[in-house]
């Protein structure tokens, strides 16, 4: 099976090309990147005015299967994976039950094997059932293929623990996926701590929730030699502590969710739990912080949190409804519109921060656009304009904040190991 791509603008950090080119894929490999390519093809993708780009690469993804599968499935998570450009997601280990073992992981590399037409990398839990009290068994998890471990929903509050599984984590290869939140310090908070979460009668969460463990897990990091990939990062602090962390050579990466890059706690509507996710909506100045560690590239990498929940989960109050938002299917549009097209990253940035960054966080053999490499590509037309409806997503999760957002940029085509997964 040859498919050619004809017409497209490739942008391949990778091997630094950047223009139009062709790019003919034979089987499941990438045969040729030239100008022109003519040669008869089974397929011909016309990319004309398109993006053609390595498979983007999603570190954050919350599947919910097993245990939750009225919110998502491994084969609608993956089919909205697919939608939104991606052809690696990592998922977080938070079911029911915990993938705290090598079972759990086989059961979803089998799963995952059957459902899925993206690559999908298990992330194990840091401690069983995620209780922050004793171990996962790491080593065998590692085995049976985790790319990390993560408590994340949560932090391991004991540092000794938590600096056990890092010397583990180090000794596996592993990454350690940081949440980070003081459990103590977050009490009943459900929104960012400002005049805005007065004015609402909520409870407030400070930016001190976030600080005070991204910078414990800087020092533990630096001492055990771990790779430390901080989530969702959502502070100036965090973001600071991460500029020093990489200037004093820590093994340190961070990412950053587009509505902690879009939104601000000024946006969130008290009524509408689509505001509702963990960490929450920052101030403008945490905003603009972000925006400009992503501008300087202290931010390594862009991720959704995708975190998709029931309909009946979110139709109640503030207070009460479950934390999370889904994102796979409008991290495109939306790192566009809000970061490309506003001059704060180049189109390069964003493939970097997408794909080529998280495939080397990831020692993954991707995120590259060479002769010889296995054809996992993604097009996207910059210029679409269209406007963001939940209702068409094909992730069971609804619940997102961008419901009727104007937006520029739409994947085109979704292609793995040759083979298109997705096509608009
Ligand atoms: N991000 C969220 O708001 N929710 C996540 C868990 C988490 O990362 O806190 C979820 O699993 O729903
Ligand atoms: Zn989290």
């Amino acid at each position: 099976m040859k498919t050619l791509i004809k017409n497209g603008h490739v942008i391949d950090p990778a091997t630094h090309k950047e223009g139009a080119y062709d790019i003919l894929i034979e089987g499941d490999k990438i045969a040729k990147v030239e100008k022109n390519i003519q040669e008869e093809a089974d397929k011909v993708i016309d990319a004309n005015n398109a993006w053609v780009v390595p498979g983007l690469i999603d570190m954050h993804v919350h599947l919910r299967e097993p245990g939750f599968e009225h919110k998502e499935t491994i084969k609608t998570g993956s089919k909205s994976g697919a939608k939104g450009g991606f052809t690696t997601i990592c998922t977080m280990p938070n079911t029911n039950p915990i993938i705290d073992n090598e079972y759990m992981v086989e059961y979803l590399n089998l799963k995952a094997s059957r459902d899925s037409a993206i690559n999908i990398l298990p992330i194990g839990s840091v401690t069983k059932g995620q209780k922050g009290e004793e171990l996962a068994n790491i080593g065998n998890m590692a085995k049976a293929g985790i790319c990390g471990i993560s408590e994340d929903g949560h932090t391991v509050m004991n540092a000794g623990i938590y600096k056990k599984a890092m010397t583990y984590s180090k000794m596996f290869d592993l990454i350690v996926f940081a949440h980070c939140e003081d459990k103590d310090l977050v009490g009943k908070g459900v929104m960012n701590a400002g005049d805005k979460a007065l004015s609402l009668g909520l409870a407030g969460i400070s930016n001190d929730v976030e600080d005070v463990i991204t910078s414990r897990d800087i020092i533990l990091a630096r001492q055990t030699g771990t790779k430390l990939h901080l989530c969702h990062i959502s502070t100036k602090g965090s973001l600071k502590l991460l500029e020093r962390a990489k200037e004093d050579k820590i093994d340190v990466t961070g990412e950053v969710c587009p509505h902690h890059f879009i939104l601000t706690d000024e946006d969130v509507d008290g009524f509408d739990t689509n505001y509702k996710m963990n960490p929450p909506l920052r101030s403008k100045v945490d905003v603009e912080a972000l925006k400009e560690g992503l501008k300087k590239d202290i931010i390594d990498i862009i991720a959704t949190d995708h975190a998709p929940h029931h309909y009946d989960e979110k139709n109640t109050t503030f207070d009460e409804a479950p934390f999370g938002i889904v994102g796979l299917e409008t991290a495109v549009p939306l790192t566009i519109t809000a970061l490309v097209n506003k001059g704060i990253i180049t189109p390069k940035q964003m493939v970097e921060k997408m794909s080529y960054n998280p495939a080397k966080r990831l020692g993954l053999d991707k995120g590259s656009l060479a002769e010889g490499k296995t054809a996992d590509i993604t097009i996207i037309n910059p210029n679409k304009k269209h406007t963001i409806d939940v209702n068409t997503f094909v992730s069971k999760g609804k619940n997102s904040p961008f419901h009727n957002y104007e937006v520029r940029g739409m994947v085109t085509h979704t292609m793995v190991s040759g083979k298109v997964v997705f096509e608009s």
